[in-house]
């Protein structure tokens, strides 16, 4: 992998309420690479916003690393701050409405974040216009938010955030309050504007079809992130024996994509919920080094060292692996 655009380094924040302390992120790790797309997928609560909001230069996180393209996210002042929010990231949320100014119309949205940055006129216009017409709006130039559908309202604050040309898309949700069909065209685009401009898009999101369309999906869980999918054909045959019969144990499908745990650099990692449910760990599990991998049994198997039945493998060649 490349230099990491995004690093996350037992990141935490803890919001307080009154006298209540709510911790959203508790160490999470991540690492992406420039022109990777990926999903943050997990159960309500568990943080991604959270993440999100930390990663627009909105939140600050209260202890770990965060750096965004060489900006360090825990100590920009208030000036470089909104530097940061305005060229380095582009934010798209699921609400519309947070979105556009509904008085301006398309163009003038697309040519509010440049107008902010002194772009003359002549050329922020230009620039909204081929915006528009990249997201498939340009005959939609002169309508306002609540001339155009959902979808191109999304399509609409794509351009937005695009306006400045950010090097990091944030979509939290995009697809959200569409229907099926409009959600499809809206990820398509997302895809396309991630391999044609080769921008890097974090997105958080529900959408289980969304999810499957990109280079990899992170789950978090409890405000760690718990495990990795990443994209890829592969043949069951071509995969390590080990990797078979790990992916076999947790019911995952080889052909699509394979899933890894990822490691911190404690050494600390998260089994996926489907490991834990099928194997009795019970909160401990024995470790065997091999060679070029490591495996876990849970502890009453001691002894049935043949490896038919049920151990999980983690290979940390494959973290950060992209395909
Ligand atoms: N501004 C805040 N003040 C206090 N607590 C907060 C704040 N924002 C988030 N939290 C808490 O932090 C935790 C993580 O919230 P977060 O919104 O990041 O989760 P999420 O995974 O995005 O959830 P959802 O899928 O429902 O949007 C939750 O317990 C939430 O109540």
């Amino acid at each position: 992998m490349s230099e990491p655009i995004i690093i996350c380094d037992n990141l935490v924040k803890i919001y307080k309420v009154a006298d209540l302390e709510v911790v959203a992120l508790q160490g999470l790790d991540l690492e992406v690479a420039p022109g990777e797309m990926i999903a943050i997928v997990g159960a309500s609560g568990s943080g991604k916003s959270t993440l999100l909001n930390i990663l627009s230069g909105l939140d600050v996180p209260s202890a770990g690393g965060c750096r965004v393209s060489g900006n360090d996210l825990t100590r920009l002042t208030a000036a470089q701050r909104l530097n940061y929010r305005r060229y380095i990231v582009g934010q798209v949320w699921q609400q519309s409405g947070r979105n556009l100014l509904p008085e301006l119309s398309a163009e003038a949205n697309v040519a509010l974040p440049q107008m902010l940055s002194g772009v003359g006129s002549r050329q922020r216009n230009q620039r909204a216009r081929e915006l528009l017409g990249l997201v498939g709006l340009g005959d939609k130039l002169n309508k306002k938010p609540e001339q155009l559908s959902g979808g191109e309202q999304q399509r609409c604050a794509i351009a937005v955030a695009l306006a400045n040309s950010p090097q990091v898309l944030l979509a939290d949700e995009p697809t959200g309050e569409l229907d099926s069909v409009t959600a499809h065209v809206i990820y398509n685009l997302l895809r396309e504007l991630n391999q044609q401009l080769g921008l890097t898009i974090v997105t958080v999101t529900h959408d289980a079809a969304l999810a499957a369309n990109v280079d990899r999906t992170i789950a978090i869980r409890d405000g760690r992130t718990s495990t990795e999918t990443v994209r890829r054909e592969a043949e069951l045959d071509e995969l390590h024996e080990h990797m078979q019969e790990a992916s076999a144990i947790i019911g995952l499908s080889t052909r699509t994509h394979r899933e890894s745990v990822l490691i911190d650099r404690a050494g600390r990692l998260q089994l996926p919920k489907e490991a834990i449910e099928r194997l009795p760990f019970n909160g401990r599990a024995e470790v065997r080094i091999v060679d070029d991998h490591v495996e876990l049994w849970p502890l009453q198997s001691e002894g049935n060292g043949n490896g038919k039945n049920g151990h999980i493998i983690s290979e940390p060649s494959m973290k950060g692996e992209k395909h």
